[in-house]
C-alpha cells in the first residue's frame, strides 16, 4: 500500500536536500516522479526547489487553488508516477493534503511532504497539522541550536536580528529573518 509520509523539521535543518536526494534516487532507477513547491517562495526560483547545499530541480508551483490531486493524476496518465514530492508543505491547505492522502490511497502513488512543524510562534502551520495527522510515516530531521540540543524551533529576527513576536504567519525569508532554536533558546529570545 502506497503511504503518505510527512518528513518534518525547523529551518535550515536539510528538507529540501533530502527531497531532492530522494527525487534523485527514484530517477538514477529509471523512475518518474513529479515535485511541488509553493509558488510564494520565491527565495531562488519561481517554480524551483533549492537547497542550501547547492542541488535545485524544477518543480511544479503550487498555491491555495492548486488541485495537486489532479495535476499528479494528470501527469501519471502520460508518465506512470512512482512517487511525488511536495516541499513546503506547511503552505498546503487541509484540504490539499487530504488530495495527496487519496492519491495515496485510491491511486497507489507515495507521497512525500517536506515541511516546517510550526511558525514563529510556535503555532502548527494548516498543512503541518493535517500532515502530522494523517501521514503513514512522521519523520523528523533533526539539526542543532547553537548550545548542541535540537533546534525545533524558527525564530523570526528582524534586520537587527532581534527577535520578532507578532506578525503574518507567512514570510518568506532565510537564514537572514529566521534562527533555528531549541525550545529553551527560543523561548529565552522571546522574553518568555
Ligand atoms: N556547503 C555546504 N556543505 C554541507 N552542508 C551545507 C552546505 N551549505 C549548507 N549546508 C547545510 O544544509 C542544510 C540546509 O539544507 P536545506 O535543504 O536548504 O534546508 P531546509 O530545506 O530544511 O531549509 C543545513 O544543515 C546546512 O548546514
Ligand atoms: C518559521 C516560518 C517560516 N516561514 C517561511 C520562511 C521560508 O520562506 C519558508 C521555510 O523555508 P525552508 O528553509 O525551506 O524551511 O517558510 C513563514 O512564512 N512563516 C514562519 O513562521
Ligand atoms: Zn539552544
Amino acid at each position: 500500500m502506497a503511504k503518505l509520509y510527512f518528513y518534518y523539521a525547523s529551518m535550515n535543518a536539510g528538507k529540501s536536500t533530502n527531497l531532492l536526494q530522494a527525487d534523485f534516487n527514484y530517477r538514477e532507477r529509471g523512475m518518474n516522479t513529479m515535485l511541488f513547491t509553493a509558488g510564494i517562495d520565491d527565495r531562488f526560483a519561481h517554480g524551483t526547489i533549492t537547497s542550501r547545499i547547492g542541488l535545485s530541480a524544477t518543480a511544479t508551483p503550487f498555491d491555495a487553488n492548486t488541485d495537486l490531486l489532479a495535476c499528479a493524476l494528470d501527469r501519471h496518465r502520460t508518465q506512470a508516477l512512482a512517487c511525488v514530492l511536495v516541499d513546503e508543505a506547511q503552505f498546503l491547505s487541509a484540504a490539499q493534503v487530504d488530495g495527496l492522502a487519496r492519491l495515496a490511497d485510491a491511486h497507489g502513488i507515495p507521497v512525500l511532504a517536506y515541511g516546517l512543524r510550526t511558525d514563529f510562534r510556535g503555532q502548527l502551520f494548516e498543512g503541518s497539522a493535517r500532515l502530522l495527522a494523517l501521514s503513514d510515516s512522521l519523520v523528523e530531521i533533526k539539526s542543532v541550536c547553537t548550545c548542541g540540543r535540537k533546534a525545533s524551533m524558527n525564530l523570526r529576527v528582524d534586520a537587527a536580528g532581534h527577535a520578532i513576536a507578532e506578525g503574518q504567519q507567512t514570510e518568506i525569508g532565510g537564514n537572514d529573518r529566521y534562527v533555528a532554536l531549541c525550545r529553551r533558546h527560543f523561548n529565552e529570545a522571546l522574553g518568555r
